[in-house]
């Protein structure tokens, strides 16, 4: 969601919303979530999606909204492009002339939402001074308008959606542990794409009927390599990412059928399973800054261990991908072999010597391979 602010009418029911509907759920894991959101939908209790970007955390709300058979309207409000000097009257509203600049009365988000939902997306960014606020809002059931004195009565479902953990924001402080749990009464998990495969197809086709639709020319079809490539990619930009990638492909494609090499994925994204690695300097600038990224929400994380875990997966990763040959691996990673054999021994990872069965079991874990193969892969671990 990029405005900071949505408003629908009333029960939106818009076309695009009854076919989003029909194609999120068409994967089992999606459909047991859309049966416990529409359990819940009449309450009036707060609901926390949790999901990564782009899993379609804000078409759930509006699904919970438009089950909920609530009159009011729907206000979605992204927690990550508040003002945090204007919040307070945003949410709140204000008087006339409470603060400079306030010329006249104003309705905050909660009036707007009366009688509905209001739907605050990235919930783990709204500042600490405006959790404790939110929290009395949602004891009280009322709003006093900055600058004002009288509390106005609301009736309001609130649906929040985060795709950090809260937990961990609650452990590095940065998020109130009461307001977690007055936001948290019910929570819907949205699965990462990569989990529900059965949802990649259906939604390819909604996309490239979408795409047909929009430039006037018949639905292109995907070759069966393209379908597998999109079966076998991770998604790390999910949903959103799938549909940018499709548009891409019609394009690229220009005819009727969208063959492999049509399907790019964002550099940041280089598929983990099957499809061609990009080579060049600024991609790998770019999967660095990926990287980067990821490390900030595990610096958030109160995980222990970090240094020793990291340094084993890149050896666990290097070695797997050179089938345990230790020279190639050393030279891949620009160290030297007698530092690699010193970093294995670390992590127990030196493989059992030929015929030797001890440890298999635990090292092929591991290396998340069968011990069968590890011993193949020990075999061609001291042949140099
Ligand atoms: N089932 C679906 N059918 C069609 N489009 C979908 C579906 N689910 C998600 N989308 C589309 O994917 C995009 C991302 O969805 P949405 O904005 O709801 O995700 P989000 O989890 O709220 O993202 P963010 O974390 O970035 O706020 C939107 O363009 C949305 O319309």
């Amino acid at each position: 969601m990029n405005a900071p602010v949505l408003t629908l009418p009333p029960h939106e029911n818009s076309r695009e919303e009854i076919r989003a509907k029909a194609l999120l759920f068409a994967d089992p894991r999606s459909q047991q979530l859309l049966a416990q959101a529409e359990l819940v939908a009449a309450s009036p209790v707060p609901v926390l999606i949790q999901g990564e970007t782009g899993t379609g955390k804000e078409l759930l709300a509006r699904h919970l909204h438009k089950c909920s058979g609530r009159k009011g309207p729907f206000v979605a409000v992204n927690g990550a492009a508040i003002n945090e000097s204007l919040a307070e009257s945003e949410f709140f509203g204000h008087e006339a002339g409470s603060f400079t600049g306030a010329s006249g009365r104003r309705e905050g988000w909660f009036e707007a939402a009366q009688g509905g939902t209001l739907f605050l997306d990235e919930i783990g960014d709204l500042p600490l001074a405006l959790q404790v606020k939110l929290l009395r809002v949602l004891q009280e059931r009322e709003v006093v308008r900055v600058g004002g004195r009288r509390p106005i009565p609301i009736d309001v479902r609130v649906v929040t959606a985060t795709h950090v953990d809260l937990q961990s924001a609650i452990a590095a402080g940065r998020f109130r542990e009461d307001l977690f749990y007055r936001l948290n009464i019910v929570t819907l998990s949205i699965p990462p794409l990569r989990d529900r495969t059965g949802d990649i197809l259906p939604l390819a086709e909604h996309f490239l009927g979408h795409f047909a639709r929009e430039h006037d020319r018949p639905q292109p079809q995907l070759s069966h390599e393209a379908a597998q490539k999109l079966l076998a990619h991770s998604w790390p930009g999910n949903i959103r990412e799938l549909e940018n990638t499709l548009q891409g492909a019609a394009l690229l494609a220009g005819g009727p059928l969208i063959e492999a090499r049509h399907l790019q994925f964002s550099r940041r994204t280089a598929p983990l399973r099957g499809g061609a690695p990009a080579n060049d300097d600024a991609s790998a600038e770019q999967l660095w800054q990926g990287i980067r990224q990821q490390l900030q929400e595990l610096l958030d994380h109160p995980q222990q261990d970090l240094w020793a875990r990291w340094e084993a997966l890149l050896l666990q990763t290097t070695l797997s991908r050179h089938h345990f040959n230790q020279v190639h691996s050393a030279d891949r990673l620009g160290i030297s072999r007698h530092v690699l054999r010193t970093l294995m021994k670390r992590h127990d990872l030196l493989p059992p010597p030929p015929g030797a069965r001890y440890g298999a079991h635990s090292q092929a874990g591991m290396l998340g391979t069968e011990p069968s193969a590890l011993a193949a892969l020990a075999e061609n671990a001291y042949r140099e």
